[in-house]
């Protein structure tokens, strides 16, 4: 099993938890909302990171990115896989064309 799926599945046991053990399951009581706004957070320090040339930095506020993300995906019940399958779908697909498609 990958990094992401154990991770995935790390998550969908975590929200379970009780919120003073987890921080998955803290964020997961305080809902959407805040953890919509802690994904974008951690996509605004990931930036930063990148511009500022730090690489180490780069790398953990990457990491942020895609954990956050899994935990807004559990939230919505949109899997990984469900993820990987629209990846899936566009291999092989020019992005110029994708992006012909999106705006026709
Ligand atoms: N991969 C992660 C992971 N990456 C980042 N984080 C947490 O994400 C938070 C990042 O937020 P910030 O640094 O911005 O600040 P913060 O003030 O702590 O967060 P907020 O109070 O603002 O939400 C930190 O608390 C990190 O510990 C993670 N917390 C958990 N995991 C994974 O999730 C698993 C389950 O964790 P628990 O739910 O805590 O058991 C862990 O074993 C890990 O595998």
């Amino acid at each position: 099993m990958d990094t992401l799926t154990r991770l995935e599945d790390t998550i969908a046991q975590r929200r379970r938890a009780a919120p003073e053990t987890s921080y998955v399951a803290s964020l997961s009581a305080r809902g959407l909302p805040v953890i919509a706004r802690k994904f974008g957070e951690e996509a605004v320090e990931a930036v930063v990171a990148a511009l500022a040339e730090d690489r180490e930095e780069l790398i953990g506020e990457a990491a942020d990115v895609l954990f956050h993300l899994l935990v807004m995906l559990a939230e919505k019940d949109v899997s990984l896989a469900d993820v990987m399958a629209e990846l899936d779908r566009r291999e092989g697909v020019s992005g110029l064309e994708e992006k012909a498609n999106r705006t026709s």
